[in-house]
């Protein structure tokens, strides 16, 4: 099997399981995988579609500008640029973006503050995070209309081969080594916020 053959395979992998878990309401949400480094191309999902649904035509190959490998009539996600940022800055191998309530309303009650933190949590050890103490902080950045603009706001954040980064009232985007890790970041990442939010309706 080819490089693109496997990748496409382990895309439809994830893009299945995140389904199972109702991560794409609306047609939100786009996935990607990095298929070559030299020239860089990597898979992401078509623009606008349910993503629900499981077609031979849910990805398409881009270019390191992403821009798609080959002219036709799919259009590659509109936050396509904040994929490309992950490959043209780390060594990154996957990608997923998804829109949830969790990670909206967390990236609502802490997006003044820019971030939100998380120590003393099993999980964050799904991030590399094993000392007693270590925190783990994800960004929150403003959702902006124009995508070059989300973009390079996003790209300042993107410095390590894995991470995530949420989207004000928008969603978040994580990034791994390979599918395998960004789909562990993107649980770990949701396992918080709904335990964060549950926390606080106990507490108030
Ligand atoms: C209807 S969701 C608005 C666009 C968005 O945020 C998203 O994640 C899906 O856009 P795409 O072009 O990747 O389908
Ligand atoms: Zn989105």
């Amino acid at each position: 099997m080819s490089a693109y053959e496997t990748r496409w395979q382990e895309l439809a992998e994830v893009k299945r399981a995140l389904a199972a878990r109702d991560w794409f309401m609306g047609t939100s949400g786009n996935l990607a995988i990095k298929v070559s480094d030299e020239p860089l191309e990597f898979l992401v999902t078509a623009s606008g579609k349910d993503k629900y649904k499981e077609t031979a035509e849910d990805f398409l190959l881009v270019d390191k500008n992403g821009q798609p490998v080959q002219a036709g009539a799919l259009k590659p996600s509109a936050e396509t640029l904040l994929h490309q940022a992950v490959y043209s800055e780390t060594s990154a191998g996957c990608s997923l973006h998804v829109h949830t309530v969790a990670n909206n309303v967390i990236s609502e009650l802490y997006g003044d503050e820019g971030v939100i933190e998380f120590q003393g949590q099993e999980l964050i050890k799904a991030f590399g995070l094993w000392e007693q103490d270590a925190k783990l902080s994800i960004p929150i950045i403003p959702n902006h209309a124009d995508i070059p603009k989300l973009a390079d706001e996003f790209r300042s954040f993107v410095n390590a081969d894995k991470g995530a980064v949420l989207i004000r009232n928008h969603g978040i985007t994580v990034w791994g080594k390979d599918a395998f890790e960004a789909k562990k970041l993107l649980e770990a990442s949701e396992f918080l916020f709904q335990y964060r939010l549950a926390l606080r309706q106990f507490q108030s």
